[in-house]
């Protein structure tokens, strides 16, 4: 079509077109909100649910208690009781049992009790597959919240096996250094602290949810000047295809599955490092950049390996261009591993992710320094401990080979230092196109950090960092 016919075109159709797009808009929009009608309207019929659910503990709780040896026998009279006694016969003894403060929430109901005199943490403990009988409920759970009061978790449906969905705000966090993942069996909210964290690892099998958790995290940061991001993807050649096309104006570099580009890549990260290690003491007073927080000026940098397979595996071969792709491999696994050793202080947070969990996907050297590990579904006990370390042997209850099921798709096995074992989480989806109206709103924000750090040096070093 010439220019002349195109104009022609618009001049005679124009009108029927705007109206079309217009119509089409308006199709999508209402299918948009009808999906969040049905799932708030949802929502609403499961806290329903908890409220009858609320409504028979509180109308049971003196006789279940009794029944369930969580009360005391109290021998001593009070003053009234005294009195209103007649002469010459005992006073009758108080049976007193727990106050309890109920909560109905989506999954079931939180409820707060008052410990007595030997009725506290272990007796209901030990009566909790009572309470989680009589209560009809999945799962209890009980922990002490302040010394003589607990907090049991009564969980009437199974958080892991509830789908959830979480829509971007497109508003900076107020804390970059938080990262909600998702709620655990007790639908209580697991928050992991990034301060000080380098490296993450996300394994598990496709399908299950990497990508998802990952958007996520990346969605909710963008927003942020303080933090920027660096993509290398195995599956892909270009920036433009898979999973985070979408993202691509939200990224300051970009490293397909070219081990050569991913490895330029690598080396400018390690050099930035450098810079940064170099500069830190100068800038922020303090080698540890956590101890101010990441700034615009000084941002936290998030490179995510997907498919990290595909840039640490070893090439057996003796020909020229699998030496050359084992040297690059070998080169590969050192850098990453130089940012996860060292990057902590100076605002570097690798996540490596892989489907294949073995020793060559993420080599466990690089494993074992990652402070956060999280798992998808695997096949083999082998896989897990590949993903997770040796220790998911001692947990059975929590591997993530039982989360081979559809239902557990979105569900991970996470463990963290410092704490004891390994929860599980059901992480929220996130929709494509949501990732994709956070990234095309924020790519403003889009900096490279070396080149920051070239405008922090100088006289700008004698001013402190500005917040996020
Ligand atoms: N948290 C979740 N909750 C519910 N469904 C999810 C969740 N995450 C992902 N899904 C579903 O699973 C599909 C695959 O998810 P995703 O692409 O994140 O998996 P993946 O593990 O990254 O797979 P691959 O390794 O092939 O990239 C999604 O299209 C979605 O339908």
């Amino acid at each position: 079509m010439s220019v002349l016919e195109v104009g022609e075109f618009v001049s005679r159709d124009g009108p029927r077109v705007v109206v079309a797009v217009g119509v089409l808009a308006a199709v999508l929009l209402l299918a948009r909100a009808s999906v969040w009608l049905v799932r708030y309207a949802r929502a609403a019929g499961e806290v329903r649910a908890s409220m009858r659910q609320e409504i028979r503990i509180n109308r049971g709780w003196r006789r279940l208690a009794r029944l369930s040896g969580l009360s005391v026998t109290d021998r001593t009279p009070t003053l009234m009781t005294s009195l209103s006694t007649e002469q010459g016969r005992e006073p009758k003894p108080r049976v007193l049992v727990p106050k309890i403060h109920t909560v109905p929430d989506e999954f079931g109901v939180q409820v707060t009790v008052k410990a007595l005199p030997k009725v506290g943490l272990e007796e209901f403990q030990r009566a909790a597959p009572y309470l989680a009988d009589a209560w009809g409920c999945t799962r209890l759970s009980v922990r002490q919240q302040s010394p003589g009061v607990l907090v049991l978790r009564a969980v009437r449906r199974d958080p892991l096996i509830s789908p959830t969905f979480h829509s971007p705000t497109g508003q900076a966090p107020q804390e970059v250094s938080i990262w909600d993942v998702g709620l655990d069996e007790y639908a209580e909210a697991i928050r992991c602290e990034l301060a000080n964290v380098p490296g993450i690892t996300v394994a598990g099998l496709p399908g299950y949810g990497k990508t998802s958790l990952i958007n996520r995290l990346i969605c909710d940061l963008a927003p942020s000047g303080a933090v920027q991001f660096a993509v290398a993807d195995g599956k892909v050649n270009g920036a433009h295809e898979g999973d985070y096309a979408d993202m691509q104006d939200r990224l300051f570099a970009f490293a397909g599955d070219d081990l050569e580009t991913a490895n330029t890549l690598f080396k400018r990260l390690v050099a930035l490092m450098r810079s940064r290690s170099a500069l830190a003491r100068e800038y922020f007073g303090t080698t540890n950049m956590w101890h101010k927080g990441p700034s615009p000026d000084w941002p936290l940098v998030v490179l995510v390996i997907d498919e990290a397979h595909t840039f640490f595996r070893d090439h057996k071969g003796s020909d020229r261009e699998t030496k050359r792709l084992a040297a690059l491999a070998a080169e590969n696994t050192r850098l990453v591993e130089a940012l996860v050793k060292i990057g902590r202080s100076f605002g570097m947070l690798t996540i490596v992710a892989t489907q294949k969990a073995t020793g060559d996907a993420i080599p466990t050297f690089i494993r074992d320094v990652c402070p956060v590990g999280l798992s998808f579904a695997q096949k083999t006990a082998d896989a897990a401990v590949a993903a997770l370390g040796d220790d998911i042997r001692e947990y059975p209850d929590a591997s993530p080979v039982a989360l081979q099921d559809p239902r557990y798709v979105g569900v991970a096995v996470m463990s963290q230092y410092g704490r004891e074992g390994f929860v599980r989480v059901r992480t929220p989806y996130v929709e494509p196109e949501d990732a994709a109206r956070v990234a095309a709103s924020t790519a403003h924000l889009t900096r490279d950090p070396a080149d920051l750090l070239s405008a922090v040096r100088g006289p700008s070093l004698l001013k402190p960092p500005r917040a996020a």
